[in-house]
């Protein structure tokens, strides 16, 4: 497969790209929306970049008047001590110009995270599932890094490099267009392999940022599962997936170098190209006299002055290059469609519906084959069925998560999705294994579902599900910073500080989804007591994978490749005789 076929590959697998034309609109929007502090960066620099013609032009004068043989010492004395003072006004007012460009820079910089933050946190969780962590990870640390670097460092030396080209080039022709003639070689020599070069870089620079997003997934993947790789040695697969992925990123950068080898020496031509030639050509008008030797001097430190900002521009032509295409990964984060949009309708009763639901996690496959169940409030209602049967799908789309592709789920006549997040999460919860503590106080933690709780509320909160004793036995209580890097909390008091937060949500509709099963008997008993607390007075959906929680329940669903195969409470079940009845014979045979 061709590098290219190859990047085209990873990008379809990851989250979108945004377009070049949305990119240079972006930057359009931007630099509107900077016009004025733009405006005085761009004519800090063009003074700059006048102030600092005054050198050559005096040297020009100096080496004028002393090949001349008659200059005077108080001659040569003043032209120095206007060398000196402009070479003093160039440098305050370069200083002032850098800095209004950097403060610039910064403002940007800012609005540009800002919004992508802004965009990151609201992606839907089935895409970031679907794309995995490692992209969004890529594109929130290396994008924003080489970002950062153009808009800190790529404003200023295009501003700079620009005004100073610009200002200096004409200065060189005013000097004398025919000596100034030589510089058109730059742009002969230049065109072809820079227009060859741009064509390809984008392209290159998107597969190797798609090679990076796998990296980065590998790595995130391989220290969050650290205990499963040490528990099942599984270091020599994750060392053979680095490798895959270390090997695929050197393939995109040994193309992107690759492309760059070729792009450079013809830099480097252009570079010294008009240097030599006006230094030949120069010399030799001068000799002839059809320029003074003054003129010659000026026109050839001019052109030399022209060297560094076009070696500047063109090393940030690459940068920019490189940054476009991450421009394009951040922009395209907030191309994707949100999975809910709130209608503001409010449910009228805390009746949960699920309607003919039909749900797929990939084109054409349907795992959920027409799903209708209606939940009585307050009722517990157990799902069991064989693996894979579809069970934590259902409860996902119960619980709001991801939203089905046909039919409806509704809570008091209002479909889960046209809900606003957070009145959803007043309505319903899904509580699974996974319990993230978050770096922050432990007030901050339970604060999450209601920002405005006091001490109080969270202190019955914690009471609620038993964990009062120990969160009142940490170092400074509520106060104290738990998360990565804080007080360690057990897997079990994490349990409890996430059922202490549903308490404060206070969801009328509880989704279980195999809650307890992960957790040493022990931890487990305990902790059925602090849901039994939790589940009191609401409706609870039970994701059962053991039966006893079946058979306590007001009612069974079995659910069976993707439908309903039966409802109804433990005791109709087993007089119907079907799965569940079988189910529950051999389970009990074995107990
Ligand atoms: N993220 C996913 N992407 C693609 N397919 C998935 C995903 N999650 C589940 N599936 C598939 O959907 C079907 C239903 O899975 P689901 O996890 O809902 O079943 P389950 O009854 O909860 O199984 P178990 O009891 O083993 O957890 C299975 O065929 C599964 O392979």
């Amino acid at each position: 497969m061709s590098p290219l076929s190859l990047r085209t590959d990873h990008a379809r697998r990851t989250l979108p790209i945004a377009s070049g034309r949305v990119v240079r609109e972006h930057v359009g929007v931007l630099l509107r929306e900077h016009r004025r502090p733009l405006l005085a960066v761009l004519l800090w620099h063009l003074l700059a970049a006048v102030v600092g013609l005054a050198g050559p032009w005096v040297i020009g004068q100096v080496v004028g008047t002393v090949t001349t043989g008659r200059a005077a010492i108080t001659d040569v004395r003043v032209l120095v001590g206007l060398l000196a003072a402009a070479v003093l006004a160039e440098t305050a007012v370069t200083w002032v110009a850098r800095r209004s460009s950097f403060v610039l820079s910064e403002q940007v910089f800012a609005q540009l995270r800002e919004g992508f933050v802004a965009s990151a946190v609201r992606l839907p969780l089935s895409t970031v599932e679907r794309a995995g962590t490692g992209d969004l990870l890529a594109r929130t640390t290396n994008d924003i890094d080489a970002i950062s670097y153009v808009i800190r460092f790529g404003i200023p030396t295009v501003v700079v490099s620009c005004t100073t080209v610009l200002v200096t080039g004409v200065a060189t022709v005013l000097a004398s267009p025919l000596a100034a003639l030589p510089l058109l070689l730059t742009p002969l020599v230049w065109f072809l392999p820079t227009r060859r070069y741009l064509r390809l870089a984008g392209p290159g620079y998107l597969w190797e940022h798609a090679t990076y997003a796998r990296l980065n997934g590998v790595a995130a993947e391989t220290v969050e599962g650290a205990a499963t790789v040490d528990a099942l040695g599984l270091s020599a697969e994750r060392e053979a997936r680095f490798a895959e992925a270390i090997r695929e990123s050197h393939d995109a950068e040994r193309y992107t170098v690759g492309l760059r080898l070729r792009w450079f020496p013809w830099l480097e031509v252009g570079f010294f190209a008009p240097v030599a030639g006006t230094l030949l050509w120069g010399g030799w008008l001068a000799w002839e006299g059809t320029i003074g030797v003054a003129t010659a001097t000026a026109v050839v430190l001019y052109v030399q002055r022209l060297l560094d900002p076009l070696g500047e521009l063109m090393s940030m032509l690459d940068e920019i290059q490189f940054a476009a295409t991450s421009m394009s990964r951040i922009l395209g984060v907030a191309e994707v469609p949100p999975d809910r949009v709130a209608t503001g309708a409010a449910p009228s009763d805390d009746r949960l519906a699920v309607d003919h639901v039909r749900y797929a996690y990939r084109e054409g496959r349907d795992v959920l084959h027409g799903v209708s169940l209606d939940l009585r409030p307050g009722e517990r209602l157990a799902v069991v069925g064989p693996s894979g049967a579809g069970k934590s799908t259902l409860g996902r789309l119960m619980a709001g998560v991801d939203g089905p592709r046909t039919g409806r789920i509704t809570v008091g006549g209002v479909p889960l999705v046209d809900l606003e997040l957070d009145e959803l999460r007043g309505q319903v919860a899904l509580v699974t294994q996974e319990h993230h503590v978050f770096v922050g106080t432990l007030a901050d933690n339970l604060r999450l579902p209601r920002p405005a709780a006091t001490d109080d509320e969270l202190l019955a909160a914690l009471d609620a599900v038993d964990a009062l004793d120990w969160a009142r036995a940490l170092p400074e209580g509520l106060a104290t910073t738990v998360g990565s890097g804080g007080h360690p909390l057990t897997e079990a008091q994490a349990q409890q500080l996430a059922l202490a937060r549903l308490v404060l949500a206070d969801p009328h509709t509880l989704v279980l989804d195999e809650a307890t099963s992960l957790l040493d008997p022990r931890a487990a008993r305990h902790l059925e007591r602090s849901l039994g607390a939790v589940l009191t007075g609401r409706t609870v959906v039970a994701i059962a994978h053991r039966l006893h929680t079946a058979h306590d329940a007001d009612r069974v669903a079995v659910v069976d490749g993707g439908r309903v195969a039966e409802l109804g409470s433990h005791d109709e079940l087993l007089a119907a005789d079907g799965s569940y009845a079988a189910l529950w014979r051999s389970w009990r045979d074995e107990g």
